[in-house]
């Protein structure tokens, strides 16, 4: 049995579980996303060229993948340090930083970060989409990905002895792509030798969750210590929902703060608004679900940091809870959702 059984494993070492309190299962702390940079629109370069300012914040918070800078959340470390300690007062406690490889990790960073806030940050491990896979990666067999996966949970990833506490973001488009199976399928060995958690981008097609888990379930994953993330721009339909949820994993609402009249990477999408995501949560407890909800913002950019007009790291503390009060979810519901869910997802078996 691992040494982590039982336990919570994040950047600065084994934890308790009961430790973690309140925690938001999917953030990003440092990382690049210019792996998806969405080209502006006619007429619209030299925004997209230009510092971020006051002015153009709307344009900014609309087209935020089209504006080079704004991919480049590496670049804000002390704003994200800032956040952290504001995060902490508001009652937050840990937060599980889903960057993984393709997207610029960086451990030493997540450990610094961790030391100066005392916020428990859990690392992930794994690779992010295929557009990001290099040559060597593709090339390797799923026996090889499980090595590096399972390594990077027991001993250390990038190079460093800073050990990943899940396994994920695993990045996976629409349709899954080969490579993104042989991940998805080493994703799977993996935790079936750790007893980990998972945690799974899907495509952004209603169908992609569903193909995605059903790739782990044949090769053995455990689903019910899976999370999908992103349900807010994949699957609206309330049966399709309902139909999605008894597969068996976490439901993850995880762009908490984002509101888009067009989201970029998906025009036939209409993204939930937080007071739908909200909706979605109280649809989900009233079927049964309140065990298996999971919620987040996703900071992935710039422009959704306090420091640039957004709305930061405490958004679901300071304002959504409020609003899930309001709604009619108890605070006993609101509690297994912001605590004791990630802390049954997180605990290795
Ligand atoms: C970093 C990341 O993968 N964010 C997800 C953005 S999406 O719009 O939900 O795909």
């Amino acid at each position: 049995m691992p040494e982590q059984s039982g336990k919570v494993q994040t950047v600065l070492g084994l934890i308790e579980p009961d430790l973690l309190g309140r925690t938001m299962t999917h953030e990003h702390l440092t990382m690049t996303f210019e792996c998806s940079h969405v080209p502006p629109a006619p007429g619209d370069e030299g925004l997209a060229a230009a510092p971020i300012e006051m002015k153009h914040l709307h344009w900014l918070q609309q087209n935020p993948y089209s504006h080079h800078e704004n991919l480049l959340l590496s670049q804000e470390i002390e704003a994200v340090k800032e956040e952290l300690l504001c995060y902490r007062k508001a009652g937050g406690g840990s937060i599980v930083e889903n960057t993984t490889t393709g997207i610029t990790r960086n451990l030493p960073v997540l450990r610094q970060l961790a030391k100066e806030t005392g916020v428990h940050i859990i690392a992930g491990a794994g690779y992010y989409v295929d557009v990001t896979h290099s040559d060597e990666t593709r090339k390797m067999t799923v026996e090889k990905l499980t090595d590096i996966i399972v390594n990077e949970v027991l001993h250390g990833a990038d190079g460093t002895d800073i050990r990943c506490g899940v396994i994920g973001e695993i990045g996976t488009s629409w349709p899954i792509t080969e490579s993104e199976k042989k991940v998805l399928r080493a994703t799977a060995h993996a935790q079936t030798q750790l007893g980990c958690p998972v945690i799974i981008h899907p495509g952004r097609n209603k169908a992609a969750p569903g193909e995605a888990i059903r790739i782990l379930q044949e090769a053995g994953g455990d689903i019910s210590k899976t999370v999908m993330s992103h349900l807010d721009r994949s699957i609206y339909d309330p049966q399709e929902l309902l139909e999605f949820a008894k597969m068996g994993s976490y439901l993850e609402y995880d762009l908490f703060g984002t509101e888009v009249l067009n989201y970029q990477f998906n025009l036939d999408v209409d993204m939930l608004s937080d007071s739908q995501r909200v909706q979605t949560l109280a649809f989900l407890i009233r079927e049964g679900y309140e065990d298996r909800l999971l919620i987040a913002h996703d900071i992935h950019t710039k422009h959704r940091l306090t420091k640039y007009g957004g709305h930061g790291f405490s958004h679901i503390l300071k304002n959504i809870v409020p609003k899930m009060l309001s709604r009619g979810i108890t605070q006993n519901q609101v509690d297994k959702i912001l605590i004791e869910n990630p802390k049954q997802w997180l605990t290795f078996k």
